[in-house]
């Protein structure tokens, strides 16, 4: 179903009106190539949840086109969306998101039995030593610390090597320390497994870890930086704060 070497995401001039009117995205172009790190920031309601929801198949453009993994998940139903993100698409979310009542290694395996498969055990094993979690995986997440909890939503996020990996402000929950973990943690699984990954921030040193940093203000990019400097984002941000 998905083209051979087309790009993990792709967003054809997306526009998302809310009920009320409000234009959350106007008429938003990119592409993230495969094996791509990329950080989208920009300042309170530049829409930047929006254009996650849209680029994930949790939402739906008003208008414009949206491709993961070459498939076309703008167009689909809602059982067609849903099949295509369980198959080619992870999350991060900011508050882990685990099920309390499941062990880590079954919270972390959830989207595989959620999209019908079987663990592939060999990818399993190495998942959870390389978040560092081989000898928790039979606690609940009530019993790991924030930054472990988080380590197995990363490991949840890839189990199934998803096309592209979104991540939702993963370390904003997290003490300075612990974030910098997981930041360096996401940053080396996108060059040890080849693995796409799109994280929406708010903070200039997260974004900076990206390859690229898209800033989004009104609905609309107003930048692409490549080699992204904490320095620099923050200063962009600020100017387009005070505009
Ligand atoms: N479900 C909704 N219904 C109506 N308006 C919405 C809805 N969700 C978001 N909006 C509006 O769309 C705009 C973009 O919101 P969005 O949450 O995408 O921005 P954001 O950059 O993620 O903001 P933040 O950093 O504060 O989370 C805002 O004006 C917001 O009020």
């Amino acid at each position: 179903m998905s083209v051979p070497g087309a790009a993990a995401v792709v967003l054809e001039r997306v526009t998302k009106v809310y009920p009320g009117g409000v234009r959350a995205l106007d008429e938003v172009s990119l592409t993230v190539e495969r094996e791509a790190f990329v950080a989208v920031v920009g300042p309170s309601g530049a829409g930047k949840s929006t254009l996650m929801q849209c680029a994930a198949g949790l939402d739906v453009p008003t208008s414009g086109r949206v491709f993961v993994d070459g498939v076309e998940i703008g167009g689909l139903d809602e059982v067609w969306r849903t099949e295509v993100r369980r198959q080619r698409v992870g999350f991060v979310f900011q508050a882990y998101n685990l099920v309390p009542s499941l062990s880590v290694v079954e919270n972390i395996t959830l989207p595989l039995r959620l999209a019908g498969r079987v663990p592939d055990r060999a990818w399993l094993r190495t998942l959870v030593e390389r978040v560092g979690l081989a000898g928790r995986l039979g606690y609940r997440p009530g019993e790991l610390s924030g930054g472990e909890q988080q380590r197995a939503a990363i490991a949840r996020a890839l189990v199934t090597r998803p096309a592209v990996v979104f991540a939702d402000e993963p370390t904003a929950a997290l003490d300075l320390r612990t974030a910098q973990d997981v930041l360096g943690l996401l940053r080396d699984l996108v060059g040890e497994f080849g693995q796409t990954l799109v994280m929406v921030t708010h903070d200039p040193a997260a974004a900076a870890r990206a390859d690229l940093a898209l800033v989004l203000a009104d609905g609309r990019i107003v930048d692409a930086v490549e080699s992204p400097t904490a320095v620099g984002l923050a200063q962009r941000l600020a100017d387009l704060e005070a505009e």
